[in-house]
């Protein structure tokens, strides 16, 4: 699976434990992340995580387009709800963008564990379904 790691500057820190504690399940998956989210999980973790821009200078956007290209398959944002961001708009048409294609998304640690939990148990395989069924219709 294809798996999203974003978090706002106030809530790193609480994303590199999160990554720290599930690395035995994440490190079975491709990870991807906003530039400096995904440089401390990978320096916190050794975890291997393909970075994209940094959030603020289009990494939200890089994501989104993976979504409406049918090539991610979850969503972990652990969002800052109580800092202005300067690119807020990006951030809402990330949310936006999941929603549109049905993409799980957690943006907080209580949803994002019941995830990990869920993504250990093969509860997100549908997305393997989902995901060949589109190739198949290209
Ligand atoms: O701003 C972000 C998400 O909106 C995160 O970006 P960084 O991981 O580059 O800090």
């Amino acid at each position: 699976m294809n798996i999203a790691l974003i978090a706002h500057d106030e809530k790193k820190q609480e994303i590199i434990h999160f990554a720290m504690a599930y690395k035995h399940i994440l490190k079975k998956h491709q990870l991807f992340a906003t530039g400096t989210t995904g440089k401390k999980i990978s320096e916190a973790s050794g975890l291997d995580v393909f970075r994209f821009q940094s959030g603020p200078v289009g990494g939200d956007q890089q994501i989104g387009a993976k979504i409406a290209q049918n090539e991610m398959d979850m969503v972990i944002f652990f969002r800052d709800p109580l800092t202005a961001q300067p690119h807020e708009p990006d951030v809402s048409a990330l949310l936006r963008i999941c929603d549109v294609h049905r993409i799980p998304l957690a943006t907080n640690l209580a949803s994002a564990e019941i995830f990990i939990r869920g993504l250990e148990r093969g509860d997100f395989e549908w997305r393997e379904i989902i995901k060949e069924k589109l190739a198949k219709k290209d």
